[in-house]
């Protein structure tokens, strides 16, 4: 891809835009334990410019041995002769002439040597029993022996990892591994001291927490893994055009198979080892070959000290430290990002990148091309000007007699133009059908060839083709030249109206003549051209040459001089949706602009009737755009709704402009290899997955499955809810986070002992971080997100609404367990031995219940009604229940490992009020206004 873009585009740079939003997390997270298992799913940072590097030094190594080794075999070579080689008999028995292992070798090594030996390409060709036009045979046991002999298109998959795996990584946690020897030495010197079973309480509830931990993270990695792999499956649904049997059909490259013959347009990926046949401008990146997999780092083990007597100081400072480190982030984010994932996957929205979901949510800019995005794609020829007339062909049975009256030469020259000069093919498919292959533009008018009555198969045939300069998108055109029977030499061209024009100057007039462009024809065919694109259709002018003899593939094609044939309208009505979607963009404060290459006029028709050009909005045409200086693109470019004969540079430079100097989040749409650098260059990008070239799809970071405009504002919409999902759940940690650490510590500055125990700290620690990243950050997202503006670039992740609420239940929690502390003996009435301990377990159970309706107040940021919706979302409501039900069995059961002590109902209703109390206090603070950042 890199070398893809430098190698067209010039150096445009990668993004990396996920780096960056990765970062962004990093950034809130700071220390972070278990970055490794952590981060699974969002990329290791550091990791990936080793690897990088990694790639380059190898890069280097295996150039220097393909050198060294090169030249070695060029010295044997040169000494002994070629060695014969010998088909297998097996192979030979099944009616091939070379076995896979010296057919790897020919196209590895690239050994035109051994190539030739077999008999060049025709030689393989046969070899492989196949042949270049109708490709292999389709009949069952040929396919299942060229199978068996030849091997699939397939890597041996990587198994997939067991639950125990994920088991074995998450007891891999540093905090855990000390609480484990902790319940080690508190086992042992329990057990010592007190005897069995009552002095073993103390360490088997740590171990029973550690467990809970570990099984608990595991599950969820677990998940997370499969359905990864899910998603891994669909990123590699590619498929290719073969010819079998003489047909072509569309293959996914796991069926290609050794003989078969691909064929390949702009923007395809090659999707095996192969030997190029035949075709023009082929480039070849063979880098995938050196891809390796990067080592993990290995992990800090720890050793015990054997202080005993700090024994149970220790474990509770080392909680203290679980409970600080806000590890449940990485966790929230990757659940949610990855909820996100799985669901915008229904809504038809493939996200390759974990990060791109929420990148898109703070989107506050969207670029979108117009053919194939904003457009259906279907183009069909409506409207032709002839020999100076305008004819409408849109029904394409009277095509043929419309044009009747045209002399025949002028029939003769548009159908050689039309057949030979174009990028597309018209093929018999399996079920005897003509199909037309190719772009939608290419596509259109092999059409509109074809129903004038033209004949491809025996117009190709007349003529030789000598040499093609594919479309080019910055050229805005594509010409072939063609050696005509009687051995002279013809270039057709066509393209941008306005530019082919330009460069003719001649014209067929209705005698069929070629005579000088006057400037009345000139005036008239420009009219011509922009009637046709005030109607939103798409102009193309066809023009052919006559070249010198003598013409070879190396020489240029003219690039003036050209008589024009004609012009071609191309209809391309706009999606339905479309313009319901820019709509709802705009009123997310989201900005619409369109950037194409087509002409002007046309892309105005088009903006307009999708609502994204307004009333004193810019439209303006790349090459104005190109030349304007640093400053004055600076005050354009918020004005510019509509970019129009935009070379892939142009929508590039936009991209750029719009992300650093106007400091905007944007997200590019496209589906084109011309859209690549500017899918490159955006914060998100989205490739179209029908109609997109691989190209395209390979630099963006979500594919439009269903290319449909309005999943595009899905997309946006799903990033907006994880970005505001993973804010509750990090307002409804710090809550924890703060009432946690600053009663435990002042408590244990202040009377040398903790209210809450190790064992109840892992438990606190849980509800906050895993069970509270699967409640909070899997809420589906509402309509409600597209009527606030986008965060931006600028945005505070923590927002003052936040602190405000933080504050608002952290001083509430705070001040209850200061007054149980303090008064709560009075208060219950405890007396006796066991006051303390009961007093204990009062404090620990208000304080998990004021966590429980804390949560529900969490759901809602700053609206009061925090119950909409409540039971639609059953992992809140099955994680809320396990939190409450698990609460009561440690609380009436396990107080022998929690240090706890079974409570009165009287003593349990008022724990229950204690923490409801936080609810309505959660609502009167969110009514304090505070700036919205
Ligand atoms: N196959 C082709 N041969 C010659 N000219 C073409 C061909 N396809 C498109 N064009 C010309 O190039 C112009 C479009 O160029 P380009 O490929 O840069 O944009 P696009 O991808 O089709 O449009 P958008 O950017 O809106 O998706 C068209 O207006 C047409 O005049
Ligand atoms: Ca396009």
């Amino acid at each position: 891809m890199e070398s893809y873009l430098n190698e067209n585009f010039g150096g445009v740079k990668p993004k990396h835009s996920s780096d960056e939003a990765l970062g962004r997390w990093r950034k809130v997270v700071g220390v972070v334990k278990n970055p490794k298992r952590r981060f699974r799913f969002t990329a290791n940072l550091g990791k990936r410019s080793e690897a990088a590097a990694m790639k380059r030094t190898n890069q280097e190594k295996l150039r220097v041995a393909v050198l060294v080794s090169k030249a070695a075999l060029q010295f044997i070579h040169g000494l002994a002769p070629h060695s014969e080689y010998t088909v297998p008999a097996a192979v030979k028995a099944a009616g091939y002439g070379i076995c896979a292992e010296e057919l790897s070798s020919v196209v590895e090594s690239h050994d035109i040597k051994k190539l030739k030996a077999h008999g060049g390409t025709e030689g393989l060709i046969s070899k492989v029993s196949t042949s270049e036009s109708d490709g292999v045979s389709t009949s069952k046991d040929k396919l299942a022996s060229r199978q068996e002999i030849f091997g699939i298109n397939k890597f041996a998959e990587t198994e997939a990892r067991s639950f125990w795996v994920f088991v074995w990584e998450a007891l891999h946690d540093m905090t855990l591994m000390i609480l484990a020897a902790c319940a080690f030495f508190s086992l042992v010197v329990g057990i010592a001291t007190e005897g069995w079973p009552k002095g073993a309480h103390d360490g088997l509830g740590i171990v029973a927490s550690i467990l809970l931990v570990v099984f608990v993270t595991a599950t969820s990695d677990y998940r997370q893994s499969l359905q990864f792999k899910d998603l891994d499956k669909e990123k590699k649904k590619i498929t290719v055009q073969v010819t079998r049997s003489g047909y072509r059909q569309k293959l996914s490259i796991y069926e290609l198979l050794v003989g078969d013959i691909v064929h390949l347009s702009i923007g395809d990926q090659v999707p095996a080892d192969g030997l190029f046949v035949s075709g023009f401008s082929l480039l070849i990146n063979e880098s995938s070959l050196f891809r390796r997999k990067i080592m993990d780092g290995s992990y800090l083990s720890w050793s015990g000290d054997d202080a005993l007597e700090l024994l149970e100081f220790f474990a509770i400072a080392v909680t203290i430290v679980v409970v600080a480190v806000p590890e449940g982030l990485p966790l929230a984010v990757t659940l949610s990002l990855a909820f996100a994932m799985k669901k915008m996957m229904n809504d038809k929205a493939l996200v390759r990148h974990l990060a791109a979901c929420e990148t898109m949510g703070s989107a506050t800019s969207i670029c979108s091309d117009k053919t194939g995005t904003l457009t259906t794609n279907h183009m069909t020829v409506v409207k032709a000007c002839i020999c100076g007339k305008i004819k409408e062909v849109e029904k394409s049975s009277d095509t043929k007699s419309l044009f009747s009256e045209l002399p025949a030469s002028v029939m003769t020259m548009l159908s050689q133009s039309i057949f030979n000069n174009t990028g597309g093919d018209v093929v018999i498919n399996q079920d005897g059908k003509r199909e037309i292959l190719g772009t939608p533009t290419e596509a259109a008018i092999l059409e509109l060839g074809l129903s004038l009555g033209g004949d491809f198969q025996a117009v190709r045939k007349a003529t030789t083709l000598i040499k093609v300069e594919p479309f080019n998108s910055a050229k805005k055109r594509m010409g072939v030249v063609i050696q005509l029977p009687g051995g002279a030499f013809r270039a057709h061209c066509k393209g941008a109206s306005e530019i082919i024009l330009a460069s003719c100057s001649k014209y067929l007039n209705d005698q069929g003549n070629a005579v000088p462009l006057d400037t009345a024809t000139i005036a008239h065919l420009n009219a011509t051209i922009e009637s046709f694109a005030n109607e939103a259709l798409r102009t193309l002018c066809l023009a052919y040459i006559e070249v010198a003899d003598g013409f070879s593939a190396n020489d240029a094609i003219p690039e003036e001089g050209y008589t024009c044939i004609g012009i071609v309208g191309i209809k391309d009505p706009v999606r339905p949706g479309v313009k319901e979607s820019v709509a709802i963009c705009r009123s997310a404060g989201i900005t619409v602009r369109m950037v194409t290459g087509d002409n002007i006029n046309t892309a105005k028709a088009i903006a307009r009737e999708c609502g994204i050009l307004t009333e004193g909005g810019l439209a303006i045409e790349g090459p104005d755009f190109r030349t304007k200086s640093a400053e004055e693109m600076y005050k354009l470019i918020p004005k510019i709704q509509v970019m129009a004969r935009s070379s892939p540079l142009d929508k590039h430079t936009l991209v750029k402009n719009l992300r650093t100097t106007h400091e905007e989040v944007v997200a590019v749409t496209g589906d084109g290899t011309n859209d690549a650098p500017a899918l490159h260059e955006a914060d998100i990008g989205l490739a179209m997955g029908i109609a997109g070239t691989e190209v395209a799809k390979e630099s963006a970071d979500v594919i439009i499955l269903d290319d449909n405009f309005s999943t595009i504002v899905t997309v946006a919409k799903w990033g907006r809810s994880v970005y505001i999902n993973i804010q509750k759940f990090v307002q409804f940690q710090l809550t924890v986070n703060v009432v946690a650490l600053v009663v435990n510590f002042s408590s244990a500055c202040m009377t040398g002992s903790a209210p809450l125990t190790a064992v109840q700290l892992l438990w606190v620690n849980m509800i906050m971080d895993t069970l509270g990243a699967l409640a909070l950050a899997t809420e589906p997202p509402n309509d409600e997100l597209m009527k606030r503006t986008p965060v931006g670039r600028k945005g505070n992740f923590i927002s003052n609404i936040m602190w405000r609420n933080i504050m608002g239940q952290a001083i509430y929690q705070f001040f209850v367990i200061w007054y149980l502390q303090t008064e709560g003996k009075t208060l219950f009435e405890l007396k006796g031995d066991n006051s303390d301990l009961v007093l204990n377990t009062l404090i620990f159970n208000c304080f998990v219940f004021c966590q429980v309706f804390n949560e529900v107040s969490s759901r809602e940021m700053e609206r009061i009604n925090v119950f909409k919706g409540i039971l639609n979302n059953n992992v809140f409501v099955a994680v809320l229940g396990s939190t409450v039900l698990f609460q009561i069995i440690i609380v009436q059961f396990l107080g022998d490992f929690a240090n706890t002590t079974p409570l009165s109902l009287r003593e349990w209703f008022s724990c229950i009020v204690i923490g409801f109390i936080g609810m309505p206090i959660a609502a009167i603070v969110k009514l304090f206004p505070v700036g919205s950042q």
